[in-house]
């Protein structure tokens, strides 16, 4: 009943089939949270996703007033800063689609000179959204999207880093990023392994070798080789032939 399910891998040809493919996938899962619950919540990361998520915009079907929007990491710097993956996200695409503000849930800046406060207040917001009317202990996304940097870190969760080991809080403060900016908030892995849905979106040959790492040697521990959602959570990769020329893992065809 917990194990997890092996993670589902499509590697797309071309950039534009993984943008739409990518599209109607989130587009899916919408659908169905709105159906079970009236509402969406999904948490982003920076990096290079947002920019991947370009066919949300005007795709018809997209409810953007039912969407919950949080962070599954963030650099703790002013939300109007150009390292702020708020700022990142609200560019390419919250500024171009009707989401409205109050469904997006950014840190809270004036936190900032103490990070752990800082944290603990983003997980007051997540309690609130997720209200735990079911007592679960952790809350249950319906979607958390994913990147993975050439370390194989993922959210703010690096490689030997004490917080790959947290077990109770859902929002964890790192103040030695290895990554500039080096004070960043990330959820921890107990939230991101009770998703219903984690995908990761990979590109570029310069990924090649940590994919390959990360799914063919899960062993090595990987950050991103530790995210594996409880059952029925599932975890999706959705990557570029570049990215998936080293890996053995075997690739599914993409199909909704
Ligand atoms: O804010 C961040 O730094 C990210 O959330 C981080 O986890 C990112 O997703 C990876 O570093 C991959 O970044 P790229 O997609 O740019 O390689």
């Amino acid at each position: 009943m917990h194990t997890p399910s092996a993670p589902i891998l499509t590697s797309f040809s071309n950039p534009e089939e993984l943008v739409d493919s990518l599209a109607r996938f989130i587009l899916k899962a919408q659908r169905e949270s709105i159906e079970k619950k009236g509402k969406f919540t999904i948490a982003f990361s920076g990096g290079s996703l947002p920019a991947q998520l370009e066919g949300l915009i005007g795709r018809p079907g997209v409810k953007w007033d039912k969407w919950q929007v949080f962070y599954a990491d963030e650099r703790i710097v002013p939300l109007d800063h150009e390292d702020s993956n708020h700022h990142l996200c609200t560019s390419v695409l919250f500024s171009k689609v009707p989401i409205p503000h109050a469904n997006i849930h950014p840190i809270d800046y004036a936190l900032a000179s103490d990070p752990e406060e800082l944290a603990d207040a983003y997980e007051k917001e997540l309690i609130r959204e997720f209200a735990q009317k079911d007592s679960a202990r952790f809350p249950v996304f319906d979607l958390i999207l994913l990147g993975v940097g050439p370390d194989g870190h993922t959210a703010s969760l690096f490689p030997g880093h004490e917080l790959l080991s947290e077990e109770d809080r859902w929002v964890a403060e790192i103040v030695d990023s290895p990554k500039p900016p080096k004070e960043r908030i990330t959820l921890t892995y107990p939230v991101i392994n009770h998703a219903a849905r984690v995908a990761f979106v990979l590109s570029g040959a310069n990924k090649a070798e940590t994919l390959r790492e990360v799914l063919d040697n899960p062993e090595a521990g990987l950050p991103a080789s530790r995210v594996r959602p409880i059952s029925p959570g599932q975890v999706y990769w959705f990557v570029d032939d570049a990215a998936a020329e080293k890996v053995q893992y075997p690739k599914t065809p993409f199909k909704l």
